[in-house]
């Protein structure tokens, strides 16, 4: 069976329970697991894929809370390291009736921001069949990016797909521009590219799908560019030459729309790691990406098989 392999920075999510505070005003919030790279991990184990998740977590109540739901879900820890000299990181986020809602971080120096480079060359890439990666481990610190171009640099050398989410978090570079640079290089790596609408306009300046493709289909590298645009759904164009548009899953009610994008790559990398056809995988990522809004963490709303299965029957 292929597997699947991401390397990232877990976190702690407090959600607010109360609607429409800032988090000045918030008084209570709940705790979940968090984090873009092991959102996409937990959504692909619970749909019985294999998966591996490389990181470093701080031996502290927070990552025990982590360490504790990475066991529940059956995603592999070989490659997970504990440290008792750095912290687990964490973050808020409020709650919204409309649009998205407002996060801050507490992971400055966190324990995954001080990854050790050298532990890459000691991953098994033999039965892998995805790698994905996102901007954000390389945001954390130069060591990270080091760990990250070269897990790259890996996957290139043993053709394994390799997939790019931008998931900019201006908060965590040190200006625009650098992030503008880093991102964009990192993201010529990959197989395939797979930005946010928004996200591109940042990275490439236009919000024109198929000029969006163009500028990343322009690097060797990179064979599918796939442009998330929300609610809508997705457009993808391939070297090869096909493009499209595939259509969105409407929802009846938004709860949280923290988790959509990562749910996307959720779905896209499930139906690419089952054989399916690109148009069958945009769609998984439509789906997941419209199921994930629905609920408050930022993955608890990932279907199982039989979720997704059911939720496909009744939104044909
Ligand atoms: O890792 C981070 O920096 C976070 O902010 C934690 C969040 O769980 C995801 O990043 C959600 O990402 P989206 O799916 O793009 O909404």
């Amino acid at each position: 069976m292929p597997e699947f392999l991401s390397i990232g920075e877990p976190l702690v999510v407090f959600a607010a329970e109360d609607k429409d505070q800032s988090l000045v005003e918030a008084e209570s919030f709940k705790k979940y697991v968090a984090g873009a790279e092991l959102n996409v991990c937990l959504g692909l184990s619970k749909l019985n894929n294999i998966v591996h998740y490389v990181s470093m977590l701080g031996r502290d109540p927070f990552g025990e809370f982590i360490i504790d739901s990475i066991q529940r879900s059956k995603i592999k820890t070989d490659y997970i390291s504990l440290t008792d000299k750095y912290k687990t990181g964490f973050y808020f986020k409020n709650k919204v009736s409309t649009g998205d809602p407002n996060t801050f971080y507490f992971r400055a120096g966190s324990a995954a921001s001080h990854f050790d480079a050298a532990k890459i060359s000691q991953i098994d890439f033999s039965n892998l069949k995805v790698i994905h990666v996102t901007g954000i481990f390389a945001a954390l610190s130069s060591e990270n990016m080091k760990a990250l171009l070269e897990l790259e640099n890996f996957a290139n050398n043993r053709n394994i797909m390799l997939t790019f989410d931008p998931n900019l978090r201006p908060a965590l570079w040190k200006n625009q521009s650098t992030m503008i640079r880093a991102t964009n290089h990192l993201a010529a790596n990959a197989t395939v590219v797979m930005p946010g609408i928004n996200e591109a306009e940042i990275l490439m300046g236009s919000r024109d799908p198929k000029a969006i493709a163009e500028f990343y289909l322009k690097r060797k590298r990179t064979q599918i560019v796939v442009i998330k645009l929300g609610a809508k759904g997705a457009y993808f164009q391939t070297k090869q030459g096909s493009s499209g548009f595939i259509p969105g899953y409407k929802v009846n009610t938004v709860v949280d729309t923290v988790g959509a994008g990562d749910g996307f790559a959720v779905g896209f990398i499930h139906g690419i790691l089952n054989s399916c056809s690109l148009q069958q995988a945009i769609s998984y990522g439509n789906a997941i990406g419209a199921m994930a809004v629905t609920s408050e963490g930022d993955n608890d709303g990932y279907p199982d098989l039989k979720q997704l299965s059911r939720f496909l029957n009744s939104n044909q």
